[in-house]
């Protein structure tokens, strides 16, 4: 499908500054935006691009060096080691040098992929992210975390790699099925609770650009998840072990707005927020349209243990909860709460 944009499109862009020192980068969002690209392959001085792509050829524009294009496949099932292999002989084969760069364009799964290949070839070569779904543009492409999946488990092979620039072009989303676009929902409801407010009514590109200064934000105080990072794990507590536990048939975007739901009820538990925070948690995620439900099937027990596996916990069970002072992690949450609360929530079937 050959994109198209519209002729408001420069009054609706926003560009959201990451500073990180010599790793600062700019994320541009709005309609038209991958149009940028040339002069931002321009400043990085690249002779040469290798545009790594899941979309048809015609939505990355013309870098404006030599480039090779090479096809990718969105999907956990390939984001494996042997994607990131392939990736970095095609680096190897078209010459690609350290001052050259690599361009991602596809959903989170190909900017993870390509985002990490960059990271390893010659010991890191410059990336540009042009995510294309919701999730990737309001979360997986922006703060510098890649990483491929094993046959263990998810994300476990990774690198910290700060890409130049990200172009969420909001011209891609047009073709994103309604699912997908529920799934990148997701993030911005739990976002709502980690500073960025109801944000429901901004028109998308400003809600995208909102939730992006927030991630930003969190990861120029904290790049390397010592800390403050832990914040953007709202409701992601239970949305992992939701994943798991439904073995992937809830989506990450679905699971985490089922955890919000959750994260706000065990708060209200703790006697940290009150009735009304409680509902409101419940009415953000229901006004997108997501889920606020568990699934029926995994028992209490089931989640708690998975739960238990999370890297936030010191050990015990511990959750990022609103509260007076606004969102922090909460080590030790007693199992019994965190067990009524579960067992006080409406099931069914998805
Ligand atoms: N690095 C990070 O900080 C970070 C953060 C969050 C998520 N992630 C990762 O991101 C991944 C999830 O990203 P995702 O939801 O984009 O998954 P995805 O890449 O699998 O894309 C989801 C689906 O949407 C399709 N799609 C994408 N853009 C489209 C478009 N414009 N038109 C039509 N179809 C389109 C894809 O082909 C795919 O079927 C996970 O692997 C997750 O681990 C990473
Ligand atoms: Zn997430």
């Amino acid at each position: 499908m050959t994109l198209t944009t519209t002729s408001s499109a420069a009054t609706e862009r926003r560009s959201v500054p990451v500073n990180l020192g010599d790793r600062s980068y700019t994320v541009h969002i709005g309609p038209g935006v991958r149009h940028l690209l040339p002069g931002i392959v321009a400043e990085t001085g690249a002779d040469r691009v290798v545009i790594v792509s899941a979309r048809p050829d015609d939505w990355v524009p013309d870098p404006g060096v030599p480039s090779l294009r090479v096809r990718a496949r969105d999907g956990e099932v390939d984001k494996n080691l042997v994607t990131v292999e392939e990736l970095c002989r095609a680096f190897a084969g078209f010459g690609l040098t350290r001052h050259d760069a690599v361009i991602s364009c596809g959903g989170g799964t190909t900017t993870d992929t390509v985002g990490l290949a960059a990271s390893l070839f010659h010991r890191g070569v410059p990336v540009i992210h042009l995510p294309t779904s919701l999730l990737a543009q309001v979360d997986a492409s922006i703060g510098g975390k890649t990483a491929v999946n094993l046959p263990e488990g998810k994300n476990l092979v990774g690198a910290y790699w700060q890409p130049k620039a990200v172009l969420c072009d909001t011209d891609f989303l047009a073709t994103l099925p309604e699912r997908e676009l529920t799934n990148g929902y997701g993030e911005l409801a739990r976002a709502a609770f980690i500073g960025a407010g109801d944000i429901r009514h901004l028109p998308l590109h400003e809600q995208i650009a909102t939730s992006v200064a927030l991630k930003a934000s969190v990861v120029m105080s904290d790049e390397r998840d010592s800390g403050p990072r832990h914040l953007l794990n709202y409701g992601h507590t239970l949305g992992h072990a939701l994943e798991i536990a439904t073995d992937f048939a809830l989506k990450h975007g679905e699971a985490v707005a089922i955890g919000t739901v959750f994260a706000g009820r065990l708060a209200g538990a703790l006697g940290r927020i009150d009735a009304g925070r409680v509902a409101t948690h419940h009415e953000i995620v229901a006004g997108y349209g997501l889920p606020t439900e568990l699934p029926l099937g995994p028992s209490p027990d089931e989640l708690i243990a998975l739960m238990r596996l999370d890297k936030k916990a010191a050990h015990g069970l511990a959750f990022v909860l609103d509260g007076p002072d606004g969102a922090e992690l909460i080590q030790d949450v007693p199992e019994e709460v965190v067990r009524h609360t579960l067992e006080a929530m409406p099931r069914r079937r998805f």
